[in-house]
């Protein structure tokens, strides 16, 4: 293996799988850290944990773990991927975890850049856009777990880190990798260990990439990446993907803007049914009777608890932040137990929190990067009869559900 991963939620990792993989690379996702050696053909592994809302400390200590198993596979440069929203509150996760594996490897000159053209997300002068609004106006400052009130990384990342934060701008950026690795020297020599680096363009991700080729740790969404494999001789190719027939179940958890809209669409052309967090969490739902409903029905049933930030507050002010999301992500976990103990082959799920509980109930330990199904979600096989799509809340056109299902079987 010869880049190491550590993504802090499944969606966001199966979206560094996909770019990892779209650019040549053997790539293999890992669920929670691997108990066994990787395969000997694996170039970049990528350990998905659920780190990302979880206490700082074990944040640290699980992406601690992480890293000792991936340089245990012989790793030469290691890769923290976060949210292309970079979400994280001020006491974490982001900045603990980039610390702690900085400090592990005596890495210095840490590239922090959550930039994602393809979906929209650029960073200028140190400023996280999505699309053409500042992050903390794009509907990402009301977050169920991370509300993203700040748009500046530098001012954002400074209460999490004990590390003062340095900045490459744009204007270094658009000349190259050469002008890239003299400001991130500079800014070393200014005593900066992170450094928020801007780039609103691939080209200047892959510049960022080519002058990251001997740093020991980058941070970042997918799209900084997107230019690591050819420091490893890879070039861009195409998975070999057989789809998967049989019975497809959608599960929504996301309350994210383009998911509450994908969610909409698709309640309006097919079978959904939602799930009321109050519900859930007096036990009036019960998976058992959920699913019976979705295996009668067909036709690519939804089910989702996504809701518009009103509901989720008035949800989270009655019942409490963690205990309602814990509640939903335990029902949604145990439908997927239940769906395919009873059949169903093909699963989609949508959040990044609601993927992992599935993925973990599920215990499924490596997953095989199919095609992309839109931008930053590829489609995943789990199993010889389990296909998956995990979708980042924010991620996917808004016939996503039905796309989805497509690419993963017929
Ligand atoms: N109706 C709801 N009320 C309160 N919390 C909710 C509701 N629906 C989902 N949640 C919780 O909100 C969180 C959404 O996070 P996640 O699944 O990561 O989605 P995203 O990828 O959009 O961030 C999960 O913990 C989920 O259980
Ligand atoms: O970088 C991204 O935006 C995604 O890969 C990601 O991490 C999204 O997380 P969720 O929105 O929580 O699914």
């Amino acid at each position: 293996m010869k880049l190491g991963c550590i993504g802090d939620d499944f969606t966001g990792s199966s979206d560094l799988a996909n770019t990892l993989a779209k650019q040549g690379m053997r790539v293999v996702q890992y669920s929670g850290i691997p108990s066994e050696p990787a395969s000997e053909d694996v170039e970049a592994g990528v350990v998905s944990l659920k780190s990302r809302s979880i206490a700082p400390a074990d944040a640290v200590a699980q992406s601690l773990a992480a890293l000792d198993w991936l340089i245990a596979q012989g790793c030469t440069q290691i890769f923290f991927k976060y949210c292309s929203t970079f979400d994280s509150t001020p006491d974490g996760n982001i900045g603990p975890v980039a610390d702690a594996l900085a400090d592990a490897l005596a890495a210095d000159r840490v590239i922090v850049c959550p930039a994602f053209p393809g979906t929209g997300r650029s960073v200028y002068q140190g400023h996280l856009f999505v699309n053409d609004a500042l992050l903390n106006q794009s509907g990402m400052e009301n977050h169920p777990l991370t509300p993203m009130t700040d748009a500046d990384l530098r001012r954002w990342m400074t209460p999490q880190s004990k590390y003062d934060i340095g900045h490459v701008a744009a204007q270094t950026v658009f000349a190259g990798a050469d002008a890239i690795l003299a400001g991130l020297n500079g800014e070393d020599a200014a005593g900066k260990r992170h450094i928020v680096v801007d780039a609103i363009r691939d080209e200047d991700l892959m510049e960022i990439g080519r002058a990251a080729a001997d740093l020991k740790l980058v941070t970042g969404g997918s799209g900084v990446a997107l230019g690591l494999p050819r420091n490893f001789g890879c070039t861009p190719g195409k998975p070999d993907w057989e789809g998967q027939s049989g019975p497809v179940l959608a599960l929504s958890g996301s309350c994210s803007t383009a998911t509450r809209a994908q969610v909409a669409r698709h309640a309006a052309r097919h079978p959904a049914r939602e799930l009321r967090a109050e519900d859930i969490i007096d036990g009036r739902e019960t998976p058992d009777a959920v699913l019976d409903w979705a295996m009668i029905t067909g036709d690519l049933p939804l089910i989702y608890s996504s809701a518009d930030p009103e509901v989720v507050k008035a949800v989270q002010d009655q019942f409490g932040r963690e205990r309602a999301a814990s509640a939903i992500e335990t029902f949604f976990a145990d439908l997927a137990r239940l769906a395919v103990a009873r059949g169903v082959t093909r699963i989609i799920t949508a959040g990044g929190e609601t993927s992992g509980a599935v993925v973990e109930a599920l215990d499924l330990t490596t997953l095989e990067i199919g095609p992309e199904i839109d931008p930053g979600v590829p489609a995943l096989r789990a199993k010889p009869d389990l296909v998956l799509a995990l979708k980042s809340g924010n991620f996917g056109a808004e016939d996503f559900f039905e796309k989805a299902a497509g690419v993963l079987g017929p």
